[in-house]
């Protein structure tokens, strides 16, 4: 555009007409605010704080928009404008060379180039020439120097500074808009400051006589329709995306300790998840009373082996049926203790002493094969008799569990033996229900094995979504993103970087996992399925991770917001991929629900692949990795719609 002539004679650089804005539609910050500035002028905005000033920067940079009223820019391409944000909105991480390179880049500017400007501008600005200096090493007006070389770094045509100084601005509007030495020399005042305060003196006269908030409702259908400020819309950039991945890789290097950390972290857990879970509990104190024998452990010991030599059924025999079953739980890592009463057991597992108390009844094993022998016509007593009285504190239900279970082995176990000895068949003494080979898994599936797949995909999806926002709310909350987006850096290169970073760190992790976790040299996990299918599908879900993490960084206003956010989603995914109960168990409407979220379906599918052996060909191998891809499209079109609609989502 060739000048821009609204009234004035000159050129301007800006110009600002009739601007009207507000946050909330009631109060105005800027109202009616006319603003001219000449070509090859500084122009300066002196105003207390909460006037406007900033909000009128965004608007004339483009990055917020007017309710009404009209903003032109004489230079509207990204190069052609520098900005020096109010805070110092630097990457301190960075050396101060790596900082002129990183703009330098992002300007597209050559090596050479960026070396002369930063030796120049290091010497013009006072600054230590040791570049490899760390910027938060510097000093407060240091860094503030270094924040404004970067703002003219690229030799701007219009510099905008958002640091008060010269310009009167009050309540949304401008008192005075003149060159400072005649508005001191015209209101006789020898400072800016004194002058300030006499126009402020003049307004309020003017303000009592006629309240200066007009209905402005008429104002707001009318839009800002007309503006020309900052052009933003260009096309994806090679060297901007050069410049915001080689900052990464520099910040990554920087924050070494923390970069290993996010590296190893799924390893960590899962290691700690496979050393934590799954595992018998070893030296489980159990009260027995054996009336039996006489009260004390020494005797049983002596004769548990008889069941090999007599036969239990017969009449002379001393086989005692309750020492074998007593040794037998020994050996399964039980740690037995002796009661002389009943009474003084229940005691013990009352003080939780103990987790469960074992009656054997006097004559238990004659009981017992009375029971066998006279089948059908045994009597009520003798059944009683012959029974092992098991009370068990079920306020743990996974150690009761594992009590019940050692118990039936034991039982199982033994009676085989006896059986044995008496020539009969030990299935007389089984349940009717027989458990033949399983069809998949083994007998020995443990709560480890089907939580496993759970843990895999949850760390899958959780490392990225921690390490995608945590690196995007940095930036955002110190206005870095702000300012290099003023700078022409766009969403799609700071994803594009950080995605390429990322897909490594992906790679990596999520092959170590399924190392740790299935093979024999660490914890071997069954796995009968495809490896490739299996590493793929874990990829696709930290894939949805990722951009999981860039919506909540998106949505969030700050990191306190977007911790809260994460660890409440984690919460929500682990209650709900079934990690903690079988899917099938949970209401029937949270069932629906949770088998549209990224992982559940997909977590169904690894346990598949893992214990199964199904590959991609089989349905829901095929479901597990529809619904996890669904959510790419998903959330990229909430991200897109977030930030068209939340024009300040970088803030
Ligand atoms: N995003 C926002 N949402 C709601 N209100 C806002 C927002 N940004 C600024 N404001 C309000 O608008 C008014 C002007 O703020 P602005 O930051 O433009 O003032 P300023 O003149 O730059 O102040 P300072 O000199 O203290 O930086 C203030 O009352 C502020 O609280």
């Amino acid at each position: 555009m060739s000048g821009i002539a609204f009234s004035d004679h000159l050129s301007l650089a800006v110009a600002v007409r009739s601007a009207y804005k507000t946050y909330d539609n009631e109060h105005y910050v800027l109202k009616g605010l006319n603003l001219s500035v000449p070509e090859n002028k500084i122009y300066s905005l002196l105003g207390p704080s909460g006037c406007g000033k900033t909000t009128l920067l965004h608007c004339l940079l483009g990055r917020g928009s007017l309710n009404a009223g009209r903003v032109v820019l004489k230079y509207r391409k990204i190069s052609e404008i520098g900005h020096m944000p109010q805070n110092v909105a630097l990457h301190k991480e960075l050396t101060i060379s790596e900082l002129f390179l990183y703009y330098g880049m992002m300007f597209n500017m050559d090596e050479e180039t960026v070396r002369e400007k930063s030796r120049f501008l290091l010497k013009f600005l006072e600054l230590p020439s040791d570049q490899n200096r760390v910027v938060d090493s510097l000093s407060g007006g240091q860094q503030r120097r270094v924040s404004f070389a970067l703002s003219i770094f690229h030799d701007p045509k219009l510099l905008i500074l958002d640091e008060p100084t010269v310009g009167i601005m009050r309540r949304g509007k401008l008192l005075a808009e003149k060159d400072p030495l005649r508005l001191l020399e015209e209101l006789g005042c020898e400072y800016l400051e004194d002058a300030f305060l006499q126009l402020c003196k003049e307004d309020e006269l003017i303000s009592e006589e006629a309240d200066i908030t007009p209905d402005l409702s008429y104002i707001l259908p009318d839009k800002h329709s007309g503006s020309q400020t900052v052009n933003y819309d260009t096309p994806f950039s090679m060297h901007r995306f050069k410049a915001q991945f080689t900052k990464n890789l520099w910040m990554l290097r920087r924050a070494l300790l923390i970069t290993l950390f996010v590296l190893v972290l799924p390893f960590v857990q899962i290691s700690t998840f496979q050393m934590a879970t799954g595992a018998d509990p070893i030296d489980l104190p159990i009260a027995f009373v054996n009336r039996e024998m006489p009260y004390s452990n020494s005797h049983c010991s002596n004769l548990s082996v008889n069941i090999f030599s007599d036969c239990f059924m017969n009449e002379t025999s001393d086989v005692y049926l309750s020492c074998n079953m007593l040794g037998t739980l020994r050996r399964k890592k039980l740690k037995l203790i002796e009661y002389p009463t009943l009474d003084a057991a229940r005691r013990a597992v009352v003080k939780n002493d103990v987790w469960a108390l074992l009656h054997f009844h006097e004559n238990f094993t004659n009981h017992l094969a009375t029971r066998f022998n006279d089948g059908t016509s045994v009597r009520n007593d003798t059944i009683e008799m012959a029974n092992i009285d098991t009370y068990i504190d079920q306020s743990n239900q996974l150690l009761s569990h594992f009590i019940k279970t050692k118990m039936l082995q034991t039982y199982r176990e033994v009676m085989k033996m006896a059986f044995d000895t008496c020539d009969l068949d030990p299935s007389i003494s089984r349940l009717p229900i027989k458990f033949m080979d399983p069809i998949y898994g083994s007998e020995n599936t443990s709560f480890r094995d089907y939580t496993g797949p759970s843990m895999l995909s949850l760390t899958a999806f959780y490392i990225p979504v921690l390490y995608t926002g945590a690196m995007l709310m940095f930036e955002k909350d110190g206005g870095l993103l702000e300012r290099i987006m003023i700078s022409g850096m766009k969403f799609s290169e700071i994803a594009a970087s950080h995605f390429v970073i990322q897909i490594v760190f992906i790679v990596v992790q999520n092959f170590g996992s399924m190392c740790l976790m299935y093979t024999p040299m660490f914890f071997n996990s069954p796995f009968e399925g495809s490896v490739v299918t299996t590493y793929f599908l874990l990829l696709a879900i930290s894939l949805v991770g990722m951009l999981f993490g860039f919506v909540i960084a998106l949505l969030s206003k700050s990191q306190t917001d977007a911790a809260y956010f994460g660890i409440g989603c984690n919460f929500l995914m682990k209650f709900l991929c079934g990690m903690m109960w079988p899917t099938q168990g949970m209401n029937h409407y949270l069932q629906i629900f949770s088998y549209f979220l990224p992982i559940t379906l997909a977590t169904d599918a690894l346990r598949s692949l893992g214990s199964r052996g199904w590959d991609i060909t089989h349905p829901d191998i095929l479901l597990g990795f529809g619904t996890t891809l669904l959510w790419i499209p998903i959330l990229g079109c909430t991200a897109a719609f977030i930030m068209k609609k939340k024009s300040n989502w970088f803030e």
